[in-house]
């Protein structure tokens, strides 16, 4: 499926945003990849590798690399955000000078920015100007399998329905099917609160849990997720689809991802900064469990499980007790209400 777009800068050259290089690079002319380090950028348009993230993976010969913002901004007429959450706004501030105006970006990021609790297409959105241009695509989208070719499936979610065809067109193939949504927030609080959860259903395994409880924790998850996503304007109906539970069976249950693992060791006594230092990657859901904690408590919203990773992570309680905490919950309607 060809698209209007012909030269698109990928900015990131994590796991995800260099399988995401490949996926579009299928339907455009060339992709230009940003990354930190010369040594990356130089290894992409050497060898078409990554050194660093699924170093397997011979990417596209039109597939190109700069460690410059600007070189990689020169000419794009579609934008793919791919750096992790933390650093979104820095990024974009630095890109804003280089970038078109009527660009349209789209945002793999998933996550809730901290202190301000804005949706990453919003910190784009507030660097790089003209928020109607700004779209997010997320999904069950672990790149160890996407770069294989393997099946998978995402939504691309845009205010504007035209602006997310336009998209849709940019990421579909027969191995990575696309879906447009206009629920733009019900999308992004799924994509970055299924992150917390999958911390919660791999600490549940590691402390020996059976798979009926890792269930209930998805379960009660997703139920979270819906009040959250409600609370914030998004559509619950959103939580059924490819961001909300396609996601969060993916990542509460594969050995790609870095949320589960990481609560599987948090169980173990491993530490946030240990793990992401042995791993090189990020967990997202530490940093949401922070963000969505306070979003939630700012909103009234009832988070039991993000309530009990953020206990665990920052106010020193042990995954054990925090469990004993959930399961003394008194009993109650299995669904209450969307707040
Ligand atoms: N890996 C995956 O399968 C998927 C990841 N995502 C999301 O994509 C986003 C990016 O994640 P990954 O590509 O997996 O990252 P990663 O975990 O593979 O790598 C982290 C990257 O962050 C970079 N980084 C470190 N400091 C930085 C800074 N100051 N500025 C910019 N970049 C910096 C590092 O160079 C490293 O390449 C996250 O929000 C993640 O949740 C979404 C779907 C799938
Ligand atoms: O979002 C992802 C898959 O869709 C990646 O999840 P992890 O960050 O837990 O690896």
């Amino acid at each position: 499926m060809a698209s209007e777009f012909r030269r698109v800068a990928v900015i990131g050259s994590g796991s995800w945003g260099t399988a995401a290089a490949g996926l579009v690079a299928r339907n455009s002319d060339e992709v230009c990849v940003w990354a930190r380090t010369v040594a990356v950028a130089d290894s992409i348009c050497e060898r078409h590798v990554n050194p660093k993230h699924l170093s397997d993976y011979v990417l596209p010969e039109n597939v190109v690399a700069t460690d410059s913002l600007e070189g990689a901004a020169a000419g794009a007429d579609c934008i793919v955000v791919a750096v992790p959450s933390a650093f979104v706004r820095g990024v974009m501030h630095d890109l804003a000078p280089h970038a078109d105006q009527s660009c349209p970006v789209v945002v793999l990021t998933k996550g809730v920015e901290g202190g301000s609790h804005k949706l990453m297409t919003d910190v784009v959105a507030d660097e790089l100007g003209n928020p109607s241009r700004v779209a997010a695509l997320s999904g069950p989208n672990h790149a160890e399998e996407i770069w294989q070719g393997m099946v998978s499936a995402a939504v691309v979610a845009a205010g504007d329905a035209e602006l997310a065809l336009r998209l849709q067109s940019l990421f579909h193939s027969k191995t990575f099917r696309t879906y447009c949504s206009s629920d733009l927030t019900g999308v992004e609080v799924c994509a970055a609160a299924k992150n917390v959860v999958a911390i919660a259903c791999g600490a549940c395994a590691g402390n020996g849990m059976g798979d009926n409880a890792l269930a209930v924790v998805m379960t009660r998850g997703l139920a979270e997720i819906s009040r959250i996503v409600a609370a914030v304007g998004g559509d619950p109906m959103t939580c059924m689809g490819l961001a909300g539970m396609g996601d969060l069976v993916a990542t509460c249950t594969s050995p790609h991802s870095r949320n589960r693992s990481f609560g599987e060791l948090l169980s173990r006594g491993v530490t946030l900064a240990e793990y992401e230092e042995r791993s090189g990657m990020v967990v997202e859901g530490a940093r949401a469990a922070q963000s969505i904690w306070e979003l939630a408590s700012e909103l009234s919203i009832e988070t039991p499980l993000t309530n009990a990773v953020h206990a665990v992570l920052y106010e020193n309680i042990g995954a054990t007790e925090a469990f004993d905490l959930l399961l003394e919950r008194s009993p109650r309607q299995e669904f209450y209400g969307l707040r």
